[in-house]
């Protein structure tokens, strides 16, 4: 299926049956199936208990003497197969039918409140693993912040959809017991029966469409909220700069309007539906005590058991709805979640198989271009970056300087020409395995609430701290983290606001630097830093390439990275205008003295 037609999918073209088949196969079938042998089994102890109320009723009766109709035919099945009917007989069986049909629900119910909230975790897993294995341009195109409804709301819904779906069928199980109970014993009293939950169940849905409306519109409103308000607080500095923030408050208010009115809608549907069920199901006992008493003249005993009977199944069949309610109220979420995951997974980057890269010569580009949509940004490009060399790409804004490393990472694929890494071309090598050779430090940095260590090392376990040492410093960051009081423990704040800029940026250096790769991609990123601190930074790096072998191509309009290159390639509108080039082609740089970069020079605090 293409992403653009499963946009476009509704709740509407889903089926119904599919999106609950769809809910209940979220987790493997035969947990589920457990569970409704558990709910059938209890239902039968159940059924068993209660008609051992009829011969019990009727043994207290005036036709206790002569045990007539259902309490004689029950009477009878007992002694068929060998036991008294008597008064204790009846008893214990409906204690124990009720004991075990408690002790079966709980174990039931059970399981389902589990396999709820394995739903939830399942859908919130299935949408991080297909949004983190999606292609670049997927998230370019996204707001990001909608996922945060998905992962909280709609996983949440998911799992309760799965709860209410399952509560239904121990409802639904409920009625065919008593329905049965009932037509074991007259069958005009279980069409009945029938015939008034049919009525029931017509007449109130109209309340579970329009809850289920009313929720589709506000599981849409919250999304939208969540997603905007998550974006905007991502970007809210420049707007409380400029004094903006009010007209957001004016959109926020009106979602929060809409997802008022729409729930205010939900709870008349549901109270509705609920205080209704108590009219119909006197009417069906009025009905059902006139047709047992009035016309087919049952004995009283069974007959207060019949309305017993039926006045469960009735309110059993309304349980049953409202569960079925609950299930169309959550399903907008688990629908919501799904479509996300597929289209998430429609765009899944495709990766070939592939040889590893060993990165011994350098990057070639050869007449390279590019084109978002219809408008080409790279063209005809041609220039390479040999190995152990620093390769600045500089240009004005706009120029593709960007693009060009995306290209380098298979993040864009190229409409024309080659990239070729060691003579062999980007296709045909293991992507994945390309880009874990790679350091990169992009434009716009992203620091984690977390601790700088965590930072640098991104989380990864097996860095040690004396990597991370060796990082901060090579990345001119190891004094001003040392005059820390807590040191590599600061905790760094929302994406980084408790650094500086500058210091942002040389932690975003040693994240790069921490995995000693063989290629390092700069892009601007040494923009926020002063002349004297860029200055020690290139530096640093130059000298890293000297002694390691380190590959590193910068993006830049400082010109300190142009005077620190081996090659400057100009680039204005996609096109390669000039190449100051002072390494030789495909040169084989001087064999790294150490073999793990050593300790390079240190950097002065930030000022
Ligand atoms: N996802 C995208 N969709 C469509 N056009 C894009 C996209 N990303 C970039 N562009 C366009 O491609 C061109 C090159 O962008 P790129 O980011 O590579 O430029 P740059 O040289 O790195 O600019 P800057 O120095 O301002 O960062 C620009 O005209 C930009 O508008």
């Amino acid at each position: 299926m293409t992403p653009k037609r499963t946009a476009i999918l509704t709740d509407e073209k889903r089926a119904r049956p599919s999106t609950l088949m769809r809910i209940a196969s979220v987790i493997p079938l035969r947990r589920t199936v457990v569970t409704l042998v558990l709910l059938v089994l209890a239902g039968a102890a159940e059924g068993i208990g209660i008609a051992s109320l009829l011969p019990l009723v009727a043994a207290v009766g005036p036709e206790a003497s002569q045990p007539k109709g259902a309490s004689g035919k029950i009477a009878h099945a007992v002694e068929s197969i060998g036991l008294e009917p008597t008064l204790g007989l009846f008893v214990t069986v409906l204690i124990v039918g009720m004991l075990l049909k408690a002790a079966l629900t709980i174990i039931a119910m059970n399981r389902v409140g589990r396999a709820g909230a394995d739903v939830a975790t399942k859908m919130r897993l299935d949408l991080i693993e297909s949004l983190l294995a999606a292609r670049w341009s997927y998230y370019v195109r996204q707001p990001v912040g909608r996922f945060s409804a998905s992962l909280s709301i709609e996983a949440m819904q998911s799992g309760e959809a799965y709860n209410s779906l399952c509560k239904f069928a121990a409802e639904m199980i409920q009625v065919v017991t008593y329905l049965s109970v009932v037509t074991l014993f007259s069958w005009q009293l279980g069409l009945l029966s029938v015939a008034v939950g049919l009525i029931m169940v017509l007449t109130l849905n109209r309340f579970i469409s329009m809850a289920k409306r009313a929720a589709r519109k506000q599981k849409k409103r919250v999304s939208a909220l969540v997603g905007a308000l998550t974006d905007l607080l991502v970007g809210i500095k420049p707007m409380k700069a400029m004094g903006r923030q009010a007209r957001f408050k004016e959109l926020f208010e009106r979602d929060a309007e809409a997802i008022r009115k729409a729930q205010r809608r939900q709870s008349f549907a549901r109270d509705t539906n609920k205080a209704l069920q108590e009219p119909i199901l006197a009417i069906f006992i009025a009905i059902g005590a006139y047709v047992t008493i009035g016309v087919m003249e049952m004995p009283t005993g069974q007959v207060i058991v019949m309305a017993l009977l039926l006045g469960r199944t009735v309110s059993t069949i309304g349980k049953a709805q409202q569960q079925l309610q609950s299930v169309r109220l959550q399903q907008a979420g688990f629908n919501a979640i799904s479509n996300s995951i597929e289209i998430a997974r429609g765009m899944r980057e495709q990766t070939r198989p592939g040889v590893a890269p060993a990165f011994e010569r350098g990057i070639e580009f050869r007449n390279v271009s590019f084109a978002f949509g219809d408008t080409e940004v790279i063209k005809d490009a041609s220039f390479e970056a040999p190995k152990g060399r620093v390769t600045t790409i500089t240009g004005s804004s706009g120029a593709g300087k960007t693009t060009t490393v995306d290209l380098l990472l298979g993040l864009h694929e190229p409409s024309g020409g080659e990239i070729l890494v060691d003579g062999a071309p980007l296709q045909s090598i293991d992507l994945l395995a390309w880009r874990r050779l790679t350091g990169y430090v992009p434009q716009e940095l992203m620091l984690f609430h977390d601790t700088l260590r965590a930072n640098v090392t991104l989380g990864q376990p097996e860095f040690t701290d004396e990597d991370v040492a060796r990082a901060l410093e090579q990345a001119g960051a190891a004094d001003f983290v040392a005059s820390l009081p807590e040191g590599v423990d600061t905790v760094v704040g929302e994406r980084g606001s408790r650094l500086s800029g500058g210091q942002r940026q040389r932690i975003s250096i040693a994240r790069a630097l921490i995995d000693r790769p063989r290629l390092l991609i700069l892009d601007e990123a040494t923009t926020a830093l002063d002349p004297e601190t860029e200055a020690a930074i290139v530096a640093n790096v130059v000298e890293l390439t000297r002694r390691t072998g380190l590959t590193v191509l910068a993006i830049s309009h400082q010109p300190a990275w142009a005077r620190a290159s081996d090659n400057v390639v100009h680039l204005a509108n996609g096109v390669v205008t000039k190449i100051d080039r002072r390494a030789p082609e495909w040169s084989t740089p001087a064999e790294p003295e150490t073999e793990q970069p050593p300790r390079v020079r240190a950097l002065g605090p930030m000022s």
